[in-house]
């Protein structure tokens, strides 16, 4: 378990982290996200006790600490995943991971978990990247610690291993049961691997909750275009319609979330796979570029009233500079809105 509360941490005179809330529970892993610079490595070395607190406090199962009371590094019981793996490069895979421990029975333990026991006797030189990441996994979840911060830990790592890896990293945190506070850059990884996603943007965190909910109902346009691809379609709120619950676009109507603003000029939040693209010569928009991305195609169309819409659609159909073709929005789920007026 560990506990944030009106946590504040500066830098001489310029604050970094303002005002952070957040608990997380016994085996819970919170993916934390935002554009560089805005205060997500600098959280993790408060939390470890590299950085001082200017207000607020946390709290551990076994410490508490606050501006006045700064636990030191070594007594919290934390540990370290780092990009770059931070490895003993004279020590086999298993004096690594069972280092200051008194036996090895923990380290070959979690070497076994992550498919490491073969490599137990060679040095971290002969390991691929991966590798390497998984045996510093190891180290970290064989001294027990009460919470894990991985600071980008595949950031060095190529792709294809990434998405195989981080299900890995998952699982070996879910069957050490601990809390992990995981920092990365891909949008992606934070979607499928946490079970909360915050997400940060100068120092202040905008959105704090499950992934879908992130991604499908993001608390602003801000953390809409963060999580993913957002169009931010003009809309009017239907006022034949009492509860306020439909919206009319030029794309059509669709159903949108219980709507909190005030304003009946909204913009509506469509993922460029709530659109269907279809070519027709009497189609409402025009294809500005068609970007093939392997799986899927991305395909900027716009619109005949000027506003510009990114779509996403099989990749065996070909569409050409300034084709026509024909938007149609294509989900029945509720879809988000904000106010005109928010930046
Ligand atoms: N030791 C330091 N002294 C002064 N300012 C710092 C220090 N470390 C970081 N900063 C500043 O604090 C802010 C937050 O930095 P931090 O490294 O936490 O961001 P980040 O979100 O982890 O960025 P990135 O995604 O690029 O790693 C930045 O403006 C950075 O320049």
């Amino acid at each position: 378990m560990i506990n944030l509360e009106h946590l504040t941490i500066n830098y001489g005179d310029n604050t970094v982290v303002k005002n952070l809330n957040f608990s997380l529970g016994h085996d819970e892993i919170l993916m934390l996200v935002g554009p560089t610079g805005c205060g997500k490595s600098t959280i993790l070395k408060a939390i470890a006790g590299l950085v001082p607190i200017a207000d607020g406090k946390i709290t551990n199962s076994h410490w508490v600490a606050d501006a006045k009371h700064q636990v030191p590094p070594e007594k919290r019981n934390l540990g370290m995943v780092f990009q770059d793996f931070a490895l003993f490069p004279h020590l086999s895979v298993l004096d690594n991971v069972s280092f200051r421990l008194k036996t090895t029975k923990k380290a070959e333990h979690w070497l076994a978990v992550l498919g490491l026991s073969e490599f137990s006797q060679v040095k971290p030189s002969q390991l691929s990247g991966g590798q390497k990441q998984r045996v510093a996994l190891a180290r970290t979840l064989a001294h027990e610690p009460a919470l894990v911060l991985l600071d980008e830990p595949l950031s060095s790592l190529d792709a294809a291993l990434k998405d195989e890896l981080r299900w890995q990293i998952r699982d070996a945190l879910k069957a050490a049961g601990v809390p992990a506070i995981w920092v990365t850059h891909d949008q992606e990884e934070a979607l499928s691997i946490g079970d909360q996603v915050g997400v940060l943007r100068a120092g202040n965190l905008e959105q704090l909750a499950d992934p879908q909910t992130c991604y499908n109902t993001p608390a602003n346009e801000f953390v809409a275009g963060f999580l993913g691809d957002a169009n931010f379609l003009d809309g009017q709120l239907d006022s034949n319609n009492n509860n306020n619950n439909c919206v009319n676009t030029v794309l059509g109507s669709a159903a949108i979330h219980p709507n909190q603003h005030s304003t009946n000029q909204v913009k509506v939040l469509l993922r460029p796979e709530d659109i269907d693209l279809q070519a027709n010569e009497q189609g409402n928009g025009k294809v500005i570029w068609s970007r093939f991305e392997g799986k899927s195609s991305l395909v900027l169309v716009e619109l005949s009233d000027g506003e510009q819409i990114r779509v996403r659609q099989s990749n065996k159909v070909t569409l050409h500079t300034n084709q026509t073709v024909q938007l149609t929005i294509n989900t029945q789920a509720p879809l988000s809105v904000f106010p005109v007026t928010e930046k």
